[in-house]
């Protein structure tokens, strides 16, 4: 009998594994020009957009049907004076489809020496990810750069994609370029993949190829937590995070880090505790920034809510609809870390 998801599996990593090299590669030659700012005032960058439509072109050519909610759209590329942003991309994203192919890797999925797609091909494929979502059948999520402002600043990254079957994460593959492998090294090597399937459990490889080792979040108690949360505080509250720290006796600062790699670093056993609540009203988080690192989180062990309680509905749409937060913890902790949530709910309001 074969294993459930082996194929989605293997062509998730290698064509994460084959963004993450474009987005290593051109952090260092970024220039000013190949950053633009969104409608919503968020930046995108050349990385971006190149790997979105690597990833989206692997994903066409393994899965024709399956459709793709992506984060980018290729809209601010097709004018007039984005044509320099465009051959940059064109060349970005044929040079990652072009390199050699790797061990279990298929010339079938687009990728191998000689494999060229066109300008128009590559806007086209980041534009296969238009999809709206829903609740029924098959559809992938990606952030082809999950924390641009990480990225940007030489932080932490992450490269995200999920396959999500009638509104359930079944896969989830996540590479963090500038993660390092090792937590107890933190100046080691860098270029961490976590790769997590439904009732498979949790795993990090390396960016290189190393072999899986299995993530589980061993047991804590809440005084010895260590809360991940964003760098961004326009993205999660850090003062209603502090008050949450001292109700619970916390004694370790918060680690903040940008994008995803706080689920990966969970998931690994660091901190105990994301917490990521609302700044204001009106942001609705988005699917592609928790689907992969959901289930990580819950195939290491953990628990994933919103701050009432409530699972994450990943078949609402493009976004997980009224924001109120998320909180992922170990099981053990998640109970207590909600209840504090709750209690300093209630002191905001007295
Ligand atoms: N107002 C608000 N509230 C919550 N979240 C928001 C908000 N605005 C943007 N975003 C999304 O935050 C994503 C990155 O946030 P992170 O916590 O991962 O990183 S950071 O430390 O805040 O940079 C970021 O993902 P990327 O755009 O892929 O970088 C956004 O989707
Ligand atoms: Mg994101
Ligand atoms: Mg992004
Ligand atoms: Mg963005």
């Amino acid at each position: 009998m074969s294993i459930p998801f082996a194929s989605e599996k293997h062509v998730a990593i290698a064509a994460v594994r084959r963004a993450c090299a474009l987005t290593d590669s051109v952090f260092n030659k970024l220039v000013k020009n190949e950053t633009l700012t969104k409608d919503d005032k968020s930046p995108v960058t050349v990385g971006d957009y190149s790997a979105q439509a690597v990833i989206n072109t692997i994903l066409s050519r393994a899965f024709p049907h399956d459709p793709i909610v992506g984060e980018e759209t290729s809209s601010d590329l097709r004018t007039s004076s984005a044509s320099s942003l465009r051959s940059r991309i064109t060349e970005l994203a044929n040079q990652a489809l072009g390199e050699d192919l790797a061990l279990g890797e298929m010339r079938e999925w687009g990728i191998g020496p000689r494999q060229v797609q066109t300008e128009e091909e590559l806007l086209d494929a980041i534009d296969r990810g238009s999809y709206g979502g829903g609740r029924s059948g098959r559809m992938w999520t990606l952030d082809p750069i999950d924390g641009t402002k990480g990225f940007l600043r030489g932080g932490q990254y992450a490269v995200c994609l999920a396959l999500i079957i009638d509104a359930q994460v079944e896969l989830g593959v996540i590479g963090c370029p500038n993660l390092p492998v090792d937590p107890s090294n933190p100046n080691g090597a860098r270029g961490c993949l976590f790769v997590a399937v439904r009732g498979q459990g949790s795993q990090q490889l390396t960016l290189s190829g190393s072999s899986p080792i299995p993530l589980s979040i061993p047991a804590i108690t809440p005084s010895n937590l260590s809360f991940l949360e964003s760098v961004e505080s326009a993205h999660s509250s850090h003062s209603f995070n502090s008050r949450v720290s001292k109700l619970l006796l916390v004694q370790k600062p918060p680690i903040r880090m940008d994008s995803q790699a706080k689920y990966c670093c969970l998931a690994r056993g660091e901190g105990g505790a994301y917490l990521r609540m609302p700044t204001g009203v009106g942001y609705r988080e988005k699917i592609w920034d928790h689907a992969p690192g959901s289930l990580l989180v819950t195939e290491a062990g953990g628990t994933i809510t919103d701050s009432r309680g409530e699972l994450l509905d990943f078949g609402l749409g493009r976004d997980l609809g009224e924001n109120f937060g998320v909180i992922a913890a170990g099981k053990d902790v998640h109970d207590d870390v909600l209840a504090a949530i709750k209690q300093a709910k209630l002191e905001e309001h007295e």
